[in-house]
């Protein structure tokens, strides 16, 4: 599904603050895996997303998605089948808008209709039974502003946006980080429940292991812009926090390092 093959990004090319972001770098992933990353500061988790959301643009390699080479493909275009969520509740709404009009904006856009059409009625059911699935009530709120909502509320109703139509991939890029434990809880288990449910190809970025090892069916853990440990289902069962940074120790014969890692 995604074939992402020898990736390079180089930042500050010749001068001498030149770093690589990613080293050739090469994944494969399935349709409807659910693989959750870790990785320590400035290990390349967001120079991932950014070549694979086509944020940005890698310098050699090349990546495949459903069969189709994206490797140059622009940002915009990639958005209609590559659903991002960023770690800030309040990026990709509009804050002024009521969570109908951002429902029916990503709704329209992502079904290609044209934004400047009166929505139908049957798609405005349609945005209204998926809000009411989340099980929050949210549904009796489509008039309220998204700014007036929690950040809970706010990343519930970004993952809808994201999912209304199934996208072929979904980047999950630290959505729970900036909320409060339990919020970041119930959000985690809605993305579990939409992700399994829609059965949707997925990359999830946390800085949490244990939710790492605990979610989804595939585990991988970055360093120094490369993939340095990747477990699948098996190999993940019953592996403890302890027993991953022991692995990673042997395998990069370094310490773990992450100052936001929430064992
Ligand atoms: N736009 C940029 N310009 C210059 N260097 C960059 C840029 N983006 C990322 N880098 C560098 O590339 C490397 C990988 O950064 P990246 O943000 O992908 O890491 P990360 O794993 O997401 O880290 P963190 O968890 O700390 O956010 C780092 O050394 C970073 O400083």
């Amino acid at each position: 599904m995604l074939k992402i093959n020898s990736v390079s990004k180089t930042f500050n090319k010749n001068t001498p603050d030149q770093h690589k972001g990613l080293d050739n770098l090469s994944l494969n992933v399935s349709e409807g895996e659910f693989v959750t990353i870790i990785g320590g500061n400035g290990a390349g988790k967001s120079t991932l997303f950014n070549v694979v959301s086509g944020s940005m643009l890698c310098d050699s390699g090349m990546i495949e998605l459903g069969g189709e080479d994206i490797t140059y493909e622009p940002e915009h275009s990639r958005a209609f089948f590559i659903g991002r969520i960023f770690q800030d509740p309040m990026k990709g709404t509009a804050p002024n808008m009521t969570v109908g009009e951002n429902l029916i904006i990503a709704y329209m856009r992502s079904t290609k209709k044209s934004i400047m059409k009166y929505p139908s009625k049957k798609d405005k059911m349609f945005i209204r039974e998926h809000l009411a699935e989340l099980g929050l009530g949210l549904e009796d709120r489509m008039n309220t502003k998204i700014g007036l909502l929690s950040g809970g509320q706010r990343q519930a109703i970004t993952l809808t946006m994201a999912t209304l139509v199934k996208p072929k991939l979904l980047l999950l890029d630290e959505h729970t980080a900036a909320l409060d434990p339990l919020s970041a809880k119930n959000v985690l288990d809605l993305t579990n429940k939409i992700v399994l449910d829609n059965n949707i190809t997925t990359l999830m970025i946390t800085h949490n292991i244990s939710s790492a090892l605990a979610l989804g069916s595939r585990t991988i853990m970055m360093d120094s812009g490369d993939i340095a440990i990747d477990l699948n289902t098996d190999e993940r069962k019953n592996m403890s926090v302890q027993d991953l940074l022991i692995k990673f120790n042997r395998v990069k014969n370094k310490e773990f390092d992450d100052d936001n890692a929430l064992l």
